[in-house]
């Protein structure tokens, strides 16, 4: 509960741009709940007092209470729009906001964050998690606000008078506001939070089944993986209902309260009335006055079952946003851009956690600047480590790497992107044009230089048979391209970026021989005048490079020149 404050703070926090726009929202709020109290209670005083006039010799003027009824009933829908309008506006603005604060804390964690994060749980936690932080303001914010500000109002106009009916309608409205919201609470915590926690697995679920749905029938595992999705899709069911009861509860606990209240406050007036201590026409009045009193606490209810769940959804989402970068980027004043793209590594040790191996030990490595060189190692050596350590995506532990002599770590991350280019054996291409994945690598590129890319690549007449061009769709992850043409697209978009220095980790891998060979010409063509590190155990590669070392545990000996 304490971290679930603390975390509500910080939203508010984050809240502030829009103050505006939320204060405007909670006032138009109350005018809305002080508006329609006093309808009613005007309404019961109006309709008595015609009544009573009716049957005995007084009169009434109903022109002045008739006006103002209606007008009461216009404010009353304008401000129910306005005050739609402009909560929803902030709220939308705010989750806009929030979305590009998130990413703009997830994107320094860089691919290490996947070592924690689950794919899915990190798509739950932008796309679900944020989705339910519209219930702060809307459900949670403003209908608290709203509720303590207008039941101020309404005690203190019942107490002008009557004392008594104002005390009662205060003890039930705190019953109302502290005793059955707090009861909600209570049981709603655990739902919420078990709520978050499943939407979350099951769309890592639904997830890991898409992405590995090929594996998933050749092993003969796709019944029991739907089972486990069918399972989470009936518990996340199951807990949602809870939150729904646990609310709906506490909201027809609140309307007994109401109703209560309403009967004790015509058990203390009528006697007044029939003593002709009170006009008749205010015993409606001053009963629909307390009944009205809890449409101000009517959502607090509802407001409390959907603490848990925003609590835990703003717990989930702070926690990347304080994570840890795996490495951090140096300050624009003191990062330095290096003046040639010789690659130096010395002495560099890595290990992925205090008590883990060392994934790379006193590695050293010197590559003047056009040179090629490649790394072999058996599996688990530390290949791909050292590539990552090259691309700064991970930290390491002593040593030192420099790009023209320059320290990596004294190099800004643009710079850096600016620098190296790589090809791996896993090309991520997004579900989008031939075009628009290549203009990822540059995206003011013409389609003159997209097709010379793609030229070098050995890609160009592919793509021309294709009908529809560089527009033909690559389908998710790009399932409709062969895995040779897939790894020419990355060497296409090396090209396009034109780095220095070029990572090529098993580039070949997985392709038969006519592939290969093509992805290896392109290849020639694109290593030309760069410094490279190629990532290979195939022959037909490394006779591509200057010279080949060793990757392993113990120090640096050279194997073939
Ligand atoms: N994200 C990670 N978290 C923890 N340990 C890791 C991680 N990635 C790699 N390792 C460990 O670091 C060591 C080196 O792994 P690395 O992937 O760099 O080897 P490699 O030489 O590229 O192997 P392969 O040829 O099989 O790709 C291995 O012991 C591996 O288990």
């Amino acid at each position: 509960m304490k971290t679930g404050m603390n975390d509500m703070r910080r939203l508010m926090r984050l809240f502030r741009p829009y103050r505006i726009w939320v204060v405007g929202g909670i006032a138009l709020g109350c005018v809305v709940i002080l508006a329609n109290v006093a309808l009613l209670a005007l309404s019961g005083w109006f309709i008595a007092g015609m009544a009573l006039a009716g049957l005995g010799p007084q009169s009434i003027s109903y022109f002045a209470p008739a006006a103002l009824i209606r007008g009461l009933a216009i404010l009353r829908t304008g401000a129910r729009y306005g005050e739609r309008l402009v909560t929803h506006e902030a709220t939308l603005r705010f989750l806009a906001e929030l979305r590009v604060w998130f990413y703009e804390r997830l994107e320094p964690l860089g691919p290490a964050a996947m070592d924690s994060w689950r794919g899915g749980d990190l798509l739950a936690r932008i796309r679900s998690d944020i989705d339910s932080l519209d219930n702060f303001y809307l459900r949670i914010l403003a209908p608290v606000i709203n509720a303590l500000i207008c039941s101020i109002v309404i005690v203190a106009g019942l107490a002008l008078y009557d004392g008594r009916v104002a005390a009662l309608d205060l003890v039930a409205l705190l019953l109302a506001v502290l005793v059955i919201p707090l009861m909600v609470q209570k049981f709603a915590a655990s739902a919420g939070r078990g709520l978050t926690e499943i939407r979350s697995a099951l769309d890592s679920a639904a997830t890991d089944t898409t992405r590995g749905l090929g594996e998933l029938f050749v092993l003969g595992a796709f019944e029991r993986q739907r089972a486990r999705v069918l399972e989470l899709g009936e518990r996340l069911i199951a807990a949602q209902r809870r939150q729904m009861w646990v609310g709906a509860i506490g909201r027809a606990l609140s309307g007994l309260v109401g109703n209560l209240a309403m009967w004790g406050a015509l058990v203390l007036v009528i006697p007044l009335v029939a003593a002709g201590d009170m006009p008749g026409p205010q015993l409606a009045m001053l009963a629909l006055w307390v009944l009205a009193s809890f449409e101000a606490v009517a959502p607090l209810p509802m407001a409390f079952a959907a603490f848990g769940e925003t609590a835990a959804a703003a717990r989930r989402i702070f926690e990347i946003a304080d994570a840890t970068p795996a490495v951090r980027a140096p300050d624009a004043a003191i990062a330095k851009v290096p003046a040639c793209f010789d690659l130096t590594l010395t002495d560099v040790s890595m290990r992925y956690r205090p008590e883990s191996d060392w994934a790379l030990q006193d590695f050293s490595l010197s590559l003047a600047e056009g040179e090629s060189v490649g790394l072999v190692g058996e599996s688990g050596a530390g290949k791909s480590t050292l590539l990552a350590l090259v691309q700064r995506f991970r930290e390491f532990q002593s040593g030192e790497i420099t790009i023209g002599g320059v320290d990596l770590r004294e190099i800004s991350e643009a710079t850096l992107r600016q620098t190296i280019s790589v090809v791996a054996q896993r090309t991520h291409l997004f579900n989008a044009s031939i075009r628009d994945n290549l203009l990822l690598a540059k995206p003011d590129a013409s389609d003159d230089e997209l097709h010379h890319a793609l030229k070098l690549a050995g890609l160009e007449d592919e793509i021309s048979n294709f009908p529809d061009g560089l527009d033909t769709l690559v389908g998710e992850v790009g399932t409709r391209l062969s895995g040779g043409q897939a790894r020419r697209v990355a060497i296409a978009r090396a090209f396009l970026r034109d780095a220095r220095i070029l990572l090529l980790d098993e580039p070949t891998e997985g392709l038969d021989a006519d592939s290969e060979a093509r992805v290896l010409e392109a290849l020639g063509k694109l290593m030309q005048g760069k410094t490279t590190l190629l990532v290979s155990h195939w022959p037909r590669a490394l006779a591509f490079v200057g010279r080949v070392e060793k990757v392993g545990h113990e120090p640096l000996h050279e194997s073939r020149s």
